[in-house]
């Protein structure tokens, strides 16, 4: 048996477990709510057994705590938090055979990262992909090819699409392409669908913690929309607004969000 002394091999088996069992609830004939309830609530228990069992010391944040199993842990005291989406995507989860849903595990640990003084850093992360068969994590870097489309493409979330990604599309000429679940987004400019996620006006740590481990780990930019770094276990885990690209993007990107804002 695997003891997963590995914590980027953890968060990768974590994630492709609880993906595998989200494809099997998807199955029970379930539809709506009662779909979206079940998969978040089946993906979350077993993800809090599966870091209890193999990470008993650790702490974890999960989007769904509040109605399942709780952290055994006090995050602000542990030097290891576990931040968890469980279903990112629930909506498209529960519109069969949507693929853009995933299953996001990711480590914070204190005193990583540079320039935080100290404060701590994301140091693995897994987005399980299960509907297209795929985890990307830390332990292997995705190689991100290059750019295969002569046009800009930016991800959005297919719901909410913040307006003025709208304009700065149409001022560069990119292209939008609407997704579900910011782990499928992130995955899609690694995966090269896209070249960059744009978003703001709301999502919390656990929507882009483990896809912004493994885009990093994938060598692609990624910060908050004003530039600054995107921090994790804060006090308050709303982390409303984020930008992923290809690197090459970032600068005009950030030079159209200082001259517009985001409203
Ligand atoms: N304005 C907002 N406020 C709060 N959460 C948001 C949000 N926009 C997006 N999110 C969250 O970010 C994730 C991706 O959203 P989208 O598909 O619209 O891009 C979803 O997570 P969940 O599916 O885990 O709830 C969604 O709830
Ligand atoms: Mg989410």
């Amino acid at each position: 048996m695997t003891d997963f002394a590995d914590d980027h091999e953890l968060a990768a088996w974590a994630a492709t477990s609880a993906g595998e069992l989200l494809l099997d609830v998807r199955r029970q004939g379930l539809e709506g709510r009662a779909l979206k309830d079940a998969g978040d609530m089946a993906a979350h228990e077993h993800l809090m057994k599966v870091l209890a069992e193999h990470r008993p010391d650790d702490a974890i944040l999960s989007e769904e705590s509040w109605r399942g199993t709780e952290s055994a842990h006090d995050r602000s005291l542990t030097d290891r938090v576990w931040i968890i989406d469980p279903l990112d995507g629930t909506r498209e989860f529960s519109e069969p055979p949507r693929d853009d849903w995933a299953v996001h595990v990711a480590l914070w640990q204190r005193g990583a990262g540079d320039g935080s003084g100290g404060l701590g850093d994301l140091v693995a992360g897994a987005v399980a992909q299960s509907a297209l068969g795929e985890t990307f994590h830390t332990g292997r870097p995705p190689l991100v090819p290059p750019s295969s489309s002569s046009r800009t493409r930016i991800v959005v979330s297919r719901t909410r699409p913040p307006a003025f990604v709208e304009a700065f599309a149409a001022e560069i000429d990119a292209e939008l392409v609407p997704m579900g679940s910011a782990g499928a987004k992130v995955m899609a400019v690694v995966r090269d669908v896209a070249d960059a996620y744009i978003h703001a006006g709301g999502q919390y740590e656990w929507d882009s913690a483990a896809p912004v481990a493994v885009a990093r780990a994938a060598g692609l930019f990624t910060s908050r929309v004003d530039g600054s770094p995107l921090r994790y276990n804060q006090d308050d885990v709303s982390l409303p607004d984020l930008i992923v690209c290809r690197p090459e993007l970032s600068e005009t990107i950030l030079e159209f969000v200082r001259r517009h804002g985001t409203d």
